[in-house]
């Protein structure tokens, strides 16, 4: 990877067009203490002394014996308004990718199975760690996954990778279990009105049916993801109240699931009213537990997850190009694309263990195949920059 390639993070701020915290950024006091050097093109004005900041490619430097004392000052500043912002951040993300799921489930045409398994294949090689692969539902409701079993058996095992499968009820999830399943997922809804178009049944009808699916994934040592469809917005409901979200959360947890996703189905999510969300939900579920799930359709996704990263929350579904929108969900688009989310976490200095050439290639591979350019913004960019 070339240097334009890497995500510009903290420590390459100096790249990045003057603001506040580029002019404050501590590494760049640091390199101009240790390093004393000449060819200024930026002078910067502080309590009426003139201090001249030198920039090169990579970094910034304080001339002569102003350095210490400026930095010290500097550095002061800086600490107290990024502490603020960025310092809560975790050190690692687990990114849920749930492109072979999700983002292809709603394809209109076949997308043959060796290609889903090639994908699936391609995502476990850059580095993530859970690779959503499929879904055990009605072919009559979602045609796209009706080669669930193939798919799942194609997959080869590969050391510390998961691939959970969506199981809607029991009769889905001995499918998924005959077909080797470790790991699956149950999705219910804090939206009556979506419940009945996804799943065809009540909130509480699908919360008896996960009941059944959880007690019989315990016996067969399963573990179990739980969905919450429509946590801001309801594509016919509209605005859905956080009470209705908490509520479900709270049951998919104390049932037994391990970890609870909050899906934005339709992506109206803005980050106030994520927060608004968020708040009863912690209330009920360990913030390690908790996951976000956004979709992309107004833009809001990296804001959203930003935000969430912020109330602590550090496990994070995309979508590889961004693919997908939910059959029942009319007018939302894909997940956030997963290059988009890779490139900002590793800007802010987060950890992935993904590789982003690598998840780009996967998505090379699967928008070849579907005909279209990737809807990462960061794979059209980096693209453009080589080409
Ligand atoms: C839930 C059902 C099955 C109920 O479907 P139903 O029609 O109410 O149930 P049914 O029991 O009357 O069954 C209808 C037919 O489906 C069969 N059937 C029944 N169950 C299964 C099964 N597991 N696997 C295969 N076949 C199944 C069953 O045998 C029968 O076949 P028929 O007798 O007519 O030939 C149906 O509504 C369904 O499959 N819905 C799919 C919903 C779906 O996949 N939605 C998209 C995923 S959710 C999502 O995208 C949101 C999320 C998770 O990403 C988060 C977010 O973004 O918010």
């Amino acid at each position: 990877m070339s240097s334009l390639e890497e995500p510009l993070g903290l420590g390459d701020l100096p790249k990045l067009s003057m603001n506040r915290l580029e002019r404050f950024s501590p590494s760049a006091c640091r390199a101009g203490a240790d390093e004393h050097s000449t060819g200024s093109n930026y002078k910067h004005r502080n309590g009426g002394n003139n201090h001249m900041i030198f920039q090169r490619a990579h970094s910034w430097h304080i001339q002569g014996h102003y350095a210490d004392s400026f930095c010290n000052r500097v550095d002061m500043e800086f600490r107290a308004l990024p502490r603020k912002v960025l310092w809560d951040l975790p050190r690692f993300v687990k990114i849920v990718e749930v492109g072979p799921r999700d983002g292809l489930q709603n394809e209109k045409s076949t997308v043959p199975t060796s290609v889903k398994v090639e994908l699936i294949h391609k995502l476990a090689a850059s580095g993530l760690s859970v690779v959503e692969a499929t879904s055990f539902v009605s072919p009559k409701w979602v045609p796209q996954l009706a080669d669930a079993k193939d798919v799942l058996r194609g997959i080869r095992h590969v050391p510390d990778v998961r691939f959970p499968v969506l199981t809607p009820n029991l009769r889905g999830f001995e499918a998924a279990v005959a077909a080797g399943a470790k790991e699956v997922a149950v999705f219910a809804s804090a939206s009556e009105s979506f419940s009945k178009s996804n799943i065809n049944c009540t909130i509480k009808e699908s919360l008896a049916r996960y009941r059944d699916v959880i007690t019989s994934a315990k016996k067969h040592g399963i573990r179990i993801r739980g969905y919450v469809s429509c946590v801001v917005g309801c594509p016919i409901e509209g605005a859905i109240h956080p009470s209705k979200v908490a509520y479900v959360a709270k049951e998919l947890y104390d049932m037994g699931c391990f970890e609870i996703s909050l899906g934005d189905t339709i992506g109206v999510g803005t980050p106030g009213k994520v927060v608004a969300m968020l708040e009863p939900v912690l209330f009920f579920v360990p913030v390690d537990k908790l996951a976000v799930h956004f979709h992309d359709t107004y833009g809001q996704a990296l804001a959203n997850i930003l935000v969430s990263l912020q109330m602590g929350i550090n496990i994070v579904d995309s979508s590889v190009s961004g693919l997908g929108g939910c059959p029942y969900a009319k007018g939302a688009t894909g997940n956030v694309a997963t290059e988009d989310v890779v490139y900002m976490l590793h800007g802010l200095g987060i950890e992935t263990n993904v590789d982003l050439n690598k998840l780009m290639d996967a998505g090379h591979y699967i928008s070849n195949h579907l005909g279209r350019p990737s809807g990462s913004k960061t794979t059209i960019a980096l693209h453009r920059m080589t080409t």
